[in-house]
């Protein structure tokens, strides 16, 4: 089997290394293209196994196609890649703007979305991954175990793709800025260095992190063990409740407003478009 990726930026290159990386796909069986060489290059001479050619190319060799580029990008890839696409690849949408139908509209493929997360580096997280009409039994197998050498696949309806992808892919930025949060007002309240808090901070959620892992607690179970009848932590969740009671209901409804924006683009970007597959 070999996986084609069109496009390696940040989210191209995050799923080549991590299928490297797992071991669950040779870097020979790897073939890429970019619009900028010089990234394409780059990678390449990381993993000399790795192949590269032009978008063209890349279709035509991938029997599971990953589309890495930004949301108004795909027309162009597609339009240049139309010709190259047959009825027995998988192609991959990783953005969660561009659905399936639209892609089942303008290529004979089988389609999924799959939104990764930088989390798979780790070969940890969540993927998200909706199934087109024209994917059979043997091919989610399929998809499935390939995407489980480098994170845990979560099959998700269309209407929950934005919060989905919210939580799991957009997540790590948000959380990763509330602990820098922290970190700053350590450092600016305290003796800690910005080295010293950064340590501590970084192996509490590490910790936290494995004993959510292990199901030993639920979120709220875990706060009321931590928090010490009479004691500080229940002091400081009450600051916490009262100053960040509305910030994701703010944070959702402003990733969602984005979202219907982009959706909208892309529906513009392919309105020309006939339904020539269906
Ligand atoms: N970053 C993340 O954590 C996540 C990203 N995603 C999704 O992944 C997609 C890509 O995001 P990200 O990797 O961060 O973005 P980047 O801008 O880092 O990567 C996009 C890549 O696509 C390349 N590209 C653009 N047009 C073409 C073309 N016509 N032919 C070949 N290559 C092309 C760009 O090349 P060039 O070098 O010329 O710019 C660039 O390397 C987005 O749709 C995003 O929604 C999903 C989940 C998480
Ligand atoms: O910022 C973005 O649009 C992408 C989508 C999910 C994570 N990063």
């Amino acid at each position: 089997m070999h996986i084609g990726f069109i496009g390696t930026g940040s989210m191209g290159t995050i799923l080549i290394e991590a299928f490297i990386e797992s071991g669950a796909v040779p870097p020979a069986h790897i073939i890429a293209s970019n619009r900028t060489p010089e990234k394409l290059r780059a990678l390449a001479s990381k993993h000399t196994a790795l192949r590269t050619g032009t978008n063209t190319v890349v279709a035509q060799e991938a029997d599971v196609l990953f589309l890495c580029t930004k949301p108004l990008e795909y027309r162009t890839v597609l339009d240049e890649i139309q010709h190259d696409l047959t009825p027995d690849k998988l192609l991959l949408s990783v953005t969660s703007s561009v659905n399936v139908q639209q892609l089942e509209a303008y290529t004979p493929c089988k389609v999924a979305r799959v939104i990764p997360s930088i989390t798979n580096t780790a070969l940890s997280g969540a993927s998200l991954v909706t199934f087109g009409s024209r994917f059979h039994d043997a091919d989610r197998t399929r998809l499935i175990t390939l995407l489980s050498a480098i994170s845990t696949p979560i099959e998700i309806e269309e209407q929950d793709t934005r919060i989905s992808s919210d939580i799991v892919s957009c997540g790590p930025a948000f959380f990763s800025f509330l602990l820098q949060r922290f970190i700053d007002s350590a450092v600016a309240k305290t003796t800690l260095t910005e080295e010293q808090a950064t340590k501590l901070i970084t192996e509490m959620i590490i910790g936290l992190g494995r004993l959510l892992e292990d199901g030993r607690f639920s979120l709220p179970a875990l706060q009321a063990k931590v928090c010490v009848p009479g004691g500080v932590t229940g002091i400081g969740l009450h600051v916490l409740d009262k100053e960040t009671r509305d910030v994701f209901l703010h944070l959702i409804e402003a990733t969602h407003r984005k979202f219907d924006v982009d959706v909208l683009e892309v529906k513009e970007m392919f309105a020309d478009k006939k339904n020539s597959f269906h």
